[in-house]
């Protein structure tokens, strides 16, 4: 086990006024505040490799046991275990000192999460190259927007190799293509053998991402087990009337003290992204914005053919990046053979934001790939699509198949080699990832 807690509650002391904090320093006793216990008898613990996504309401406690589980807070009561290195990105700029230039606090934060000058000087070049802050690594971090506090903190945090990754919701602040460039080295950390703990107020991304979901609420453990089955009952409960919630809050308690069964009910709630709040766009055509890069593409080492120049074109033919949900356009790429290779076919995916592949298509069956292809010989694919996606960011792949001795192995392949957004339609019904109900019918009954 990496993390393990045992009895943890913490009580924090409430003061009516100011100053009774002062009185209670010089005082004493217990006339001067009221108690409120922001976490109580949480037991879990953790196994090496896990992804554990922490989910609660508002003020539930989901920061004040990551908080306990880093050190940087006491439990009032119980024992907390944790081994290993721990890289945390709690609140925005813990850990970095505003006075001090980006680079210093890289030596800083590198240091307090144990490693030696050598082994930061030995990584900088990578930390610097993942927070691409550029000339504002010379500049004091008080001078820095929320979004580069963040880009430095997670480049020091996932380069200083931890055993386990404590994310606060920080990672919400940074913009969607940065967002999915932590997700991607968040997988990589996780095929690395490293644990991650999150809090996230998206049950989408708990869903995805995580192995196991822990439910708070009001500083009690409810649930803990399958992602989807936690995020039902944490839905279930919230979008109950008050009365109804209590009853299931009850149920859940019991459910969980009672020792369930890891719950294994699934449950249908969708992976969906939370509807967007994206304004209507009716009016505006799709359109190409230069500052729409993605940041966590992906170059496997090509084998005899490279491709060139992949992006998306409207119907006739306008390069376009930010595109309107329901409307069909086309993603396009060039694959130069550099070699004469046999049993070609080329393929294409869909990416969320969190790595979730919604879509993807190949040329070719294997037994129907191109038999030969020359060296020298160049193919346009064009892949057309309807986006009937929800409004938000996505990324695309692209692939070149060929056979090498008996093996289809990729020849050149591009993970989110493209970014783009949908624009929201305020008018769009459906609900979830994709548009695939073509409508419903409504009829009041006779009688009832
Ligand atoms: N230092 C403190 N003194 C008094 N009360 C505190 C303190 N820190 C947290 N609390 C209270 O403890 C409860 C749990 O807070 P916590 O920040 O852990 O919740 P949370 O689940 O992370 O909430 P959110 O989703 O809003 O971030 C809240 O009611 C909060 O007001």
């Amino acid at each position: 086990m990496i993390v393990e807690a045992k009895g943890v509650a913490k009580v924090f002391p409430i003061y009516d006024k100011p100053h009774y904090r002062l009185m209670q320093m010089i005082f004493g006793g217990s006339k001067w505040h009221r108690e409120f216990c922001a976490l109580s008898d949480v037991n879990f613990s953790i196994r090496r490799g896990e992804t554990v996504g922490i989910v609660g309401r508002n003020g539930s406690g989901k920061s004040t046991l990551l908080q306990i589980l880093c050190g940087t807070l006491a439990p009032t009561f119980g024992d907390v275990h944790v081994r290993g290195r721990v890289a945390a990105l709690l609140e925005l700029g813990a850990g970095f000192n505003p006075e001090f230039t980006g680079l210093e606090n890289v030596y800083l934060n590198g240091t307090v999460l144990g490693l030696t000058r050598a082994q930061i000087t030995e990584r900088l070049d990578k930390i610097l190259a993942f927070a691409e802050i550029g000339e504002f690594i010379d500049r004091p971090v008080k001078t820095y927007s929320s979004g580069m506090y963040v880009r430095l903190a997670f480049a020091v945090a996932i380069h200083v190799e931890p055993d386990l990754l404590v994310v606060d919701e920080a990672l919400s602040v940074g913009d969607e293509a940065f967002q999915r460039k932590c997700f991607a080295r968040i997988d990589k950390l996780r095929d690395a053998g490293c644990t991650v703990l999150f809090v996230s107020h998206s049950a989408g991304i708990v869903v995805e991402l995580c192995d196991r979901a822990i439910l708070l609420d009001r500083g009690e453990v409810l649930a803990d087990g399958l992602p989807k089955a936690v995020i039902s009952r944490y839905q279930r409960m919230l979008y109950a009337p008050e009365e109804r919630a209590m009853e299931l809050r009850l149920a859940m308690r019991q459910e969980y003290k009672g020792g369930a069964p890891a719950l294994t009910v699934t449950s249908a709630t969708s992976n969906a992204p939370e509807p967007s709040q994206v304004k209507k766009h009716d009016v505006i055509e799709a359109y190409y914005d230069e500052n729409l890069k993605s940041q966590s593409e992906v170059i496997y080492s090509s084998q005899g053919a490279v491709i060139h120049d992949p992006h998306l074109e409207t119907m006739d033919g306008r390069r376009v990046n930010v595109l309107n949900a329901g409307e069909r356009y086309f993603y396009v790429y060039q694959v130069k053979f550099e070699q004469t290779i046999v049993g070609v076919r080329f393929g294409m995916m869909i990416k969320s934001i969190t790595g979730i592949e919604i879509a993807g298509a190949v040329s070719a069956a294997s037994q129907n790939a191109i038999e030969i292809v020359d060296a020298g010989k160049t193919y346009s694919l064009r892949y057309g699509f309807d986006c009937d996606l929800a409004g938000g960011a996505y990324f695309m792949n692209a692939g070149v198949l060929g056979r090498i001795g008996e093996e289809e192995t990729y020849l050149d392949r591009r993970i989110d080699v493209l970014m783009f957004k949908v624009m929201a339609s305020s008018d769009r019904l459906s609900t979830g990832w994709v548009n695939l109900v073509d409508g419903v019918t409504l009829e009041a009954l006779e009688g009832t």
